[in-house]
């Protein structure tokens, strides 16, 4: 059945959203380190006055990362829910989405060695 549309709706979807966000930085220690690298990059990239672009690529690799990890959140707070018992099928959904995050990160390396190792490469040469 379709509602009609709602702002007040489509805010309180916005919170629930940005609530998620917060969990994912309360509950998981990796999204710490991605909060580190993520505000690293970004000081790089303003040290190094890097192009459009460039913006563009390196923001790009850091959202794939973040949402990365916070699908495999949500995925693990539902298999803890379906199963907290030892499952093979919860054990290849878990380290599959854990194998995304990990995907992600290594194209995020090395889109970070393609942009900055020019500019770091200028800075000793
Ligand atoms: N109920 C389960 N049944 C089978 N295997 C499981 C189960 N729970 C966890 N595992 C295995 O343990 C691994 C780690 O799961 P866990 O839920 O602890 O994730 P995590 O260490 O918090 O991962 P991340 O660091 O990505 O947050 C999974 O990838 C999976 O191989």
């Amino acid at each position: 059945m379709s509602h009609a549309f709602s702002l007040i709706a489509r805010l309180k979807s916005f919170r629930y959203a940005l609530a998620g966000i917060g969990e994912l930085l309360k509950s998981q220690h990796n999204a710490w380190v991605h909060l580190g690298v993520t505000v690293g990059v970004v000081v790089a990239a303003f040290y190094f006055r890097i192009n459009q672009i460039e913006w563009c690529i390196v923001i790009f690799a850091i959202v794939i990362v973040w949402v990365a990890e916070a699908l495999n959140t949500a995925l693990e707070f539902l298999c803890d829910h379906v199963s907290s018992e030892f499952h093979p099928l919860i054990k290849k959904s878990k380290d599959v989405a854990a194998g995304a995050v990990l995907l992600s990160a290594i194209g995020a390396v090395v889109i970070g060695v393609i942009i900055f190792g020019p500019y770091i490469k200028s800075l000793t040469g």
